[in-house]
């Protein structure tokens, strides 16, 4: 019997690849950059050149990514996936006539046959696909999936040997984060590497894909653009352009005593443009803040990063609370966990209160928890610092309004941040 993901074919063992081991990223003239190839020996076992190269195969891209390249029925893709805990093995993704999208294990027994219904082998997991695909073989009864066209991976789908690490940016919750170059038929970019390490959880993957997957939807001058993720190999990439300038907060607490007012202004106005773009998108952010705007060419553009949070419903209610920036949250998050658009303007509220500030960390002399109260329980508000310019605190107060429909769309304050930017 064929099986699919989530019941393993009994008495047969799957193409495992083996569960990502920690690897160290180092720089090599092909490219890819891993020093412990263990994982890739396993790899090897089962993905095979002819598959590595295939155009259809697209590695560890998350289900819901693969969901959404199968249009037509007979549409499919081979990828890896994780099986049970740990075990990493080959499915081919297909959408079937009832539009449904299933996924079937690849299997291979002790003389190294691939088979997803034991009834048919093959020596290989590309014969085998040859042969579902050419005999119109359904690859279950009951589902009658057959394989009609191969989809090949989408142009965000970057090749690990495309990528040439250079150092090391900073550190990301998931890995660290390096400045490479990429070798596209474009040319040679620079770009910044965000890493999974490879001994990450199913969660964790999905949870850092899933940013990648939110960031391909954007496209504006003040939010960071992605190029591509890599998830052939381990450690998974996500590839976006490079903000050299680095987060603004820690340009701030350098430069902040000596920038001219100017450019205080000009920050808030563009990650406010950022921000109003994301707002029509419907994106919620959740960690707006001054650590995750970074600066961009020689001008220091803001650009809005990292999506590891952000959501596309309306509201999200969240009930984890899990790590995070307290002081950057609205009363209605610290209480009842709800996250909306609403919620990122009270952020905005802080991230302007930060430029000010010169990157100081808001709500100064109070912990997370204090901090807390007394937002909640006292209402209490920052005081601007002095020499904010005046319509620029009025706006930041009316963002941290109690009641969330109070606080003004960012699109509604944008022009008046402008013109502050302008003078
Ligand atoms: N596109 C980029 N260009 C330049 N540097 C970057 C870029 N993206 C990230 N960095 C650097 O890497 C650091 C970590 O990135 P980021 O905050 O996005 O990671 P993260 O996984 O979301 O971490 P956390 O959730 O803890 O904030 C940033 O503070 C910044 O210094």
């Amino acid at each position: 019997m064929a099986s699919t993901i989530g019941e393993p074919g009994k008495g047969s063992k799957s193409t495992q690849s083996g569960q990502s081991g920690a690897k160290k990223l180092k720089k090599t003239k092909e490219g890819t950059s891993v020093e412990d190839k263990n994982e890739t020996k396993d790899d090897e076992g089962s993905i095979t050149d002819d598959i590595r190269n295939a155009d259809f195969y697209h590695g560890l891209i998350p289900k819901t990514d693969a969901e959404a390249l199968l249009k037509k029925e007979g549409d499919f893709v081979l990828r890896k996936t994780e099986h049970n805990s740990g075990v990493i093995v080959l499915c081919i993704s297909v959408r079937t006539e009832a539009d449904k999208v299933k996924h079937f294990v690849i299997n291979t027994d002790a003389s190294k046959s691939y088979f997803i219904d034991a009834a048919h082998k093959e020596t290989s997991v590309s014969n085998l696909i040859n042969f579902y695909k050419s005999t119109k073989t359904p690859l279950s009864v009951a589902s009658n999936a057959k394989l009609k066209k191969a989809i090949e991976r989408p142009p965000w789908g970057i090749n690990h040997d495309a990528i040439f690490i250079i150092k090391k940016l900073g550190q990301g919750a998931f890995g660290e984060v390096y400045l490479a170059e990429y070798v596209s038929e474009k040319g040679r970019e620079k770009v910044a590497v965000k890493t999974m390490k490879g001994e990450a959880s199913r969660d964790a993957r999905n949870k850092f894909l899933k940013e990648a997957r939110m960031m391909r939807k954007y496209d504006h001058k003040n939010v960071v653009k992605i190029l591509g993720v890599a998830v052939h190999e381990h450690p998974l990439m996500i590839v976006m352009e490079c903000c050299e300038g680095g987060a603004m907060c820690s340009y701030l607490k350098k430069n902040g005593k000596t920038m001219p007012m100017k450019e205080k202004n000009r920050f808030v106005a563009e990650a406010a443009e950022g921000l109003a773009y994301l707002e029509k998108q419907q994106c919620i952010h959740r960690d707006i803040a001054a650590r995750n705007c970074l600066l961009s060419g020689k001008n220091n553009i803001v650009k809005i990063s990292d999506f590891g949070m952000s959501d596309d419903k309306a509201i999200l209610h969240d009930d984890t609370l899990e790590k995070v920036p307290v002081k950057w949250l609205a009363p209605e998050t610290l209480q009842d966990r709800i996250y909306s658009l609403k919620s990122d303007v009270w952020a905005f509220g802080v991230l302007v209160w930060e430029i000010y500030s010169n990157g100081a960390e808001p709500y100064p002399g109070l912990t997370r928890l204090q901090t807390r109260a007394k937002i909640v329980l006292t209402d209490y508000r920052m005081k601007m610092p002095d020499d904010t310019p005046g319509d620029m605190a009025k706006i930041a107060l009316q963002c941290w309004d109690k009641v969330p429909d109070k606080r003004p769309a960012i699109s509604a304050i944008l022009p008046d941040l402008k013109k502050l930017a302008d003078k």
